[in-house]
């Protein structure tokens, strides 16, 4: 049985708050792997990458703490890592962890920071406990795949010095499917990035990408996801998908390596 390439799909934190969407999502990677089993194959590796932008909304809310975002990151001040940590390696985590469980799929709730799979430094005293996030060292993620677990890793990130770090979830993703030498896609609440017109834009170059954010037809979180996929595309030498977590139709065709949504193109 040959070593297929392991997928690593981020998912959007809106997942959390879309009725019966985390259901579907596992059931249908357990129906994957049921069938590649059934087949005789190898179970493709798969890791999920999630964010949870709106659980610490909802959370700074009910504490009356203010949102302020630079370029579609949050400021995370001393004051607030705390708040973040337990929003996204606890509470969105944990959720998933049991949606997981109740799919029957061997998973295991992580962040960035265990085994050193990605290493995250800060990016400026503006931004706080904000990290910059680059792929560290597979070893560990390698060995949970090789038996078999679904990783299920939040986006916080623990620096050299033992800092903890927020890093928007994109970010992280792209650092983990860099570790694993991985396929990437990006899961969000849209069936992946749109025209002017609303209309899905099939495959999208850094040249497009330029001209639609500078255009503001890209605009907020799609930004930071745009820039990050391309750069994915470029360092893994593989297009990256920006699609729909509610295309469930579709997402059999994502596990076997077809392409659904907007596929961002390496054009180095
Ligand atoms: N051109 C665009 N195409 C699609 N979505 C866009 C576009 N510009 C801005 N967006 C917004 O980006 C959002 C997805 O980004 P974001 O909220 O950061 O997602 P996630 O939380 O999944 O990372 C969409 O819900 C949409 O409101
Ligand atoms: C630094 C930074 O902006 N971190 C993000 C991490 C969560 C995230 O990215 O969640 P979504 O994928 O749901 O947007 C945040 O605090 O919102």
């Amino acid at each position: 049985m040959s070593k297929q390439t392991p997928l690593v799909l981020k998912l959007g934190g809106v997942i959390l708050d879309t009725p019966g969407a985390l259901e579907s999502l596992f059931n249908a990677i357990s129906d994957f792997w049921s069938e590649q089993i059934r087949a005789s194959q190898s179970k493709r590796p798969i890791v999920i990458v999630h964010g949870g932008g709106c659980v610490v909304d909802e959370l700074m809310s009910k504490l009356n703490l203010p949102v302020a975002k630079i370029d579609g990151l949050r400021v995370t001040p001393r004051s607030q890592i705390d708040i973040v940590v337990g929003a996204l390696a606890g509470s969105a985590n944990k959720i998933l962890m049991g949606k997981a469980k109740q799919a029957n799929l061997k998973a295991i709730g992580l962040c960035l920071g265990d085994g050193d799979s990605v290493l995250v430094s800060p990016i400026s005293e503006a931004l706080g406990h904000v990290g910059r996030a680059t792929a560290g060292d597979p070893e560990f993620l390698e060995l949970l795949l090789s038996k078999g677990y679904l990783p299920i890793i939040s986006s916080i990130g623990i620096t050299e010095n033992g800092e903890r770090m927020n890093v928007n979830a994109d970010e992280a993703a792209v650092a983990v499917a860099k570790c694993l030498s991985g396929e990437l896609a990006l899961l969000a609440d849209v069936s992946g990035v749109l025209d002017a017109n609303k209309t899905l834009i099939p495959k999208m170059d850094r040249a497009l990408a330029d001209e639609l954010i500078h255009a503001k037809v890209i605009t907020d979180g799609m930004v930071v996801k745009v820039n990050a996929a391309l750069d994915a595309a470029t360092n893994l030498g593989a297009p990256v998908a920006i699609a729909s977590f509610k295309a469930f139709d579709e997402l059999p065709k994502l596990f076997s390596g077809h392409s659904i949504g907007t596929l961002m193109l390496n054009t180095q």
